[in-house]
């Protein structure tokens, strides 16, 4: 099977969270885009079977390559690690304000620096096929829902996928859910977060989405060349 999705974008906490399942999910992540498995030797090898898509160990090798904010603090450094690691190509959009080491700690892959936040964010988007929030604090949270306004609005239609590991998001599924109930969230609106507890099955999900469209965001014309979509 080949990915539609040749790179994801990954948002995630920039700390690792209390429970060991917050890193072991941040690792399968990784595995599940770069092809089931993390290789620690023998790269160059892998990185061929990984690219010609070729199954081996009974996994799938989707061979997607992963966009992040950078660094290798939280679960963005393990994410990060493991998907290099598993030799993919990582690409860390990082404000320069932030790129010092004692901030951000060490960076694996090409580094992409912006000016300022806002510009990350379009520059993730720009370079990335679809989104995923692992667990995550305030900077989450505010990277993934600005991915589905935009989607609500039509300024781009790739799929946006919540990966719910042990129900950490199930009081925002909830809460979104409420917002439908209370009429300001269309139930058609609804379907653009896409939510899974695996990485597998999230993926699964996330291959077969079909693009939200609104009537009256369809018609819209936005000028987003500069987001290159
Ligand atoms: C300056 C401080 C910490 C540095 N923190 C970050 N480094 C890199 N990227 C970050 C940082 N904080 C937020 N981000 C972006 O938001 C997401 C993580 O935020 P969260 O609040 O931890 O969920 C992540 O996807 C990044 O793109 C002082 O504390």
């Amino acid at each position: 099977m080949r990915s539609r999705f040749k790179r994801t974008c990954v948002f995630c906490g920039s700390s690792q969270g209390n429970k060991t399942t917050y890193r072991d999910a941040a690792v399968d992540l990784a595995k599940e885009l770069d092809g089931g498995k993390v290789c620690t030797a023998n790269q160059e090898t892998i990185v061929a079977t990984c690219s010609n898509n070729i199954q081996f160990g009974g996994t799938v090798a989707r061979g997607i390559d992963l966009v992040y904010g950078g660094g290798s603090i939280g679960l963005m450094g393990l994410v990060s690690q493991a998907v290099y690691d598993g030799g993919r190509h990582v690409i860390g959009v990082i404000p320069k304000t932030l790129m010092t080491p004692e901030i951000i700690g060490e960076t694996v892959g090409e580094v992409r620096p912006v000016s300022d936040m806002h510009q990350r964010k379009a520059e993730m988007a720009r370079q990335s096929d679809a989104f995923i929030a692992l667990p995550g604090g305030y900077g989450t949270l505010e990277e993934l829902l600005e991915v589905i306004t935009w989607a609500q609005l039509g300024i781009h239609h790739k799929p946006v996928g919540l990966l719910n590991v042990d129900g950490y998001y199930n009081s925002l599924l909830t809460f979104i859910d409420q917002a439908v109930e209370e009429g300001f969230i269309s139930p058609s609106a609804r379907r653009i977060i896409v939510s899974a507890p695996t990485a597998q099955e999230l993926m699964d999900k996330l291959e077969e989405y079909v693009p939200y469209h609104d009537r009256v965001a369809s018609g819209l014309n936005w000028e987003t060349g500069h987001l290159g979509f």
